[in-house]
């Protein structure tokens, strides 16, 4: 996998359908990325960017085009094998992904684990690993309404890191995390790329994140409009 795409997105294309007519989200939309980029799509409200990270993730498929996610057609994919490139090689930070309150941190990133076959032991040392990534092996037994946002933040990485995937898909995620917090989250994430060869692609507003990318792709009504890649990050 070292220099193939592990990601190609090739002329998609995302209509929905809206009252008798149908809205373009995406359109014609070409990009690959490596194993191991560090990388973001930014643009303003509605510019599709999560649309897209759906369509990566294989949460939702293009009306047109073809997206290979290691090289697999997401669209092709039965929803068992869908499922299963999910839960074996993405991790997700999204919003619509919250910590589960009535479990301890331990428990929500343990999850995440399962649905794959590994023994208590076993996830006990990589749930224990994740959360010493993130720096809160101490707050394992905690439930998530007694930390912070920007643990609860750090929770949801390790949570996509916790099985090591190949690909980590995360939107927005410094949303509501002051400065201090979200420079946390991003040079932890950055660490990880560095140390597991991680791919990480951001979906952002945040000129924070922005500093950290090594590659920038800009979206505008659902197409991409500059492909920018940055040798030298600001915060990097
Ligand atoms: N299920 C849907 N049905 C109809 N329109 C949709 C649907 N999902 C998204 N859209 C529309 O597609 C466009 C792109 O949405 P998307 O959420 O991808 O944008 P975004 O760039 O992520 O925006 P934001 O930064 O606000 O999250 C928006 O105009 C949105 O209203």
């Amino acid at each position: 996998m070292e220099n193939k795409n592990i990601i190609s997105i090739e002329h998609v294309t995302k209509r929905y359908p809206v009252g008798d007519g149908e809205f373009t989200a995406l359109s014609d939309i070409n990009l690959q990325f490596k194993k191991g980029e560090f990388s973001g799509l930014v643009g303003p409200s509605g510019s599709g960017k999560t649309t897209l990270l759906n369509i990566m993730g294989s949460l939702d498929s293009p009306t047109e085009g073809k997206a290979i996610v290691m090289g697999r057609n997401v669209a092709e994919l039965s929803h068992k094998e869908s499922a299963q490139l999910r839960n074996l090689h993405i991790g997700f930070v999204f919003q619509i992904y919250n910590l589960l309150p009535v479990y301890t941190v331990f428990e929500n990133v343990e999850f995440a684990l399962l649905l794959q076959n590994i023994n208590a032991s076993r996830r006990k040392k990589m749930v224990m690993d994740a959360l010493e990534w993130v720096g809160l092996q101490d707050m394992a037994d905690k439930k998530p309404s007694k930390i912070s946002g920007g643990e609860g933040q750090r929770v949801a990485i390790a949570r996509a890191m916790v099985k090591r995937p190949e690909i980590v898909l995360a939107d927005e995620p410094t949303a509501n995390l002051d400065a201090k917090n979200a420079h946390t989250i991003m040079k932890t994430m950055r660490q990880l790329n560095k140390e597991l060869n991680t791919t990480f692609l951001f979906s952002t507003h945040d000129e924070k994140v922005m500093g950290y990318l090594n590659r920038m792709i800009h979206l505008e009504d659902g197409k991409v409009r500059k492909d920018e890649p940055i040798e030298k990050p600001q915060y990097a």
